[in-house]
């Protein structure tokens, strides 16, 4: 793909709506699960990468939280690293559902990536499986003229389905082919440079908020305290000792997330630890503790001890 046949390398980053499907995205074109997927929105709060490696080139792909209207010190800082990720890479792409409307969230990000100079942009439409062909052409016009209204058109307008895999090496040949001649970024066999111990502590948040209807999403973070392998352990059966806080803004969401007689946070702990091993490939024993830290989201000090 790449004029002249040189290598290329670079970054690209996927936005958009919360659940419009970027993390799945990620996962398809890496070929393994590196970012943290749910059916809840927000909660990709981390830059997690993910790296594909090809004959041709290299694409590092940097997954942001989701853009919204700032309403706390959280808020405001995740917006930031959301604009800093943007300054920084080779491309990026608009995510937009196949089966949901363009809205205000779309123009809101399309008008804030038009000023972006000259870094390629191009939208992505996702999910395509859940729509009849037909509506997928609407939609695809319909993404098109937001580019249009947005002051500057897409580069291009891709549709994909990352749940059955269609369009996604399109897509990858469609990036890759806008980033700059040079050596690979990162050594090959590296699929992501997130340290464990975030990736550990996104799982945790998965699982912790699993099934919890209410507003918890911006209420709850979790801090992995120690990962330490166990002594005298037979080489062949390590194990793994992790240590997590699970932190909460009010007592009322501390007992939501422990449950009647501790029940609730059991089951979380053991799909948890279930997904670490899996990450990790050892046996794991999880230690959850539940804390209440007031007003978290406003303290400075806190987001920068819960690495925001
Ligand atoms: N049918 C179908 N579902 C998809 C596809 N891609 C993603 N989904 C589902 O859409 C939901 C959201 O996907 P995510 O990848 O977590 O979305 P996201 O944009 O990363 O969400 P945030 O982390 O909240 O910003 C999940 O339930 C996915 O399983 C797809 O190609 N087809």
């Amino acid at each position: 793909m790449s004029a002249g046949g040189g290598f290329r390398s670079g970054f690209a980053c996927f936005v958009g709506r919360p659940n419009a499907g970027k993390s799945t995205l990620t996962n398809a074109l890496v070929g393994e699960k590196v970012a943290i997927t749910s059916s809840r929105p927000q909660t990709t709060r981390h830059s997690v990468r993910g790296i594909l490696h090809r004959a041709d080139g290299q694409l590092v792909l940097v997954d942001t939280p989701g853009l919204h209207r700032p309403r706390t010190l959280l808020g405001e800082r995740l917006n930031d690293v959301v604009r800093t990720t943007w300054a920084e890479v080779d491309a990026v792409a608009l995510c937009i559902p196949a089966d949901q409307p363009v809205g205000p969230g779309d123009r809101f990000i399309a008008g804030e990536l038009a000023s972006l100079g000259r870094t390629p942009r191009l939208a992505v439409v996702t999910k395509t499986d859940l729509v009849p062909r037909d509506r997928l052409a609407e939609q695809l016009v319909a993404v098109a003229r937001l580019g249009e209204e947005s002051g500057t058109p897409w580069d291009e307008v891709v549709p994909v389905s990352a749940a059955r895999g269609e369009q996604v090496d399109l897509l990858a040949d469609l990036l890759l082919a806008r980033m700059p001649e040079g050596p690979a970024l990162y050594p090959e066999g590296e699929l992501t440079d997130e340290p464990e111990a975030v990736m550990v502590a996104e799982l945790i948040r998965e699982a912790a908020l699993e099934g919890v209807r209410d507003e918890l999403p911006h209420s709850l973070a979790v801090l992995v305290e120690e990962m330490l392998p166990r002594e005298d352990r037979p080489e062949d059966r390590p194990l793994l000792d992790v240590r997590a806080d699970v932190y909460v803004e009010r007592p009322s969401q501390k007992a939501i997330v422990i449950g009647k007689g501790g029940t609730r946070l059991r089951d979380v702990g053991t799909r948890a630890r279930r997904q670490i091993e899996a990450l990790l490939g050892t046996q794991v024993h999880l230690d959850l503790h539940v804390r209440v830290a007031k007003d978290w989201q406003r303290d400075p000090k806190q987001l920068r001890r819960l690495g925001f």
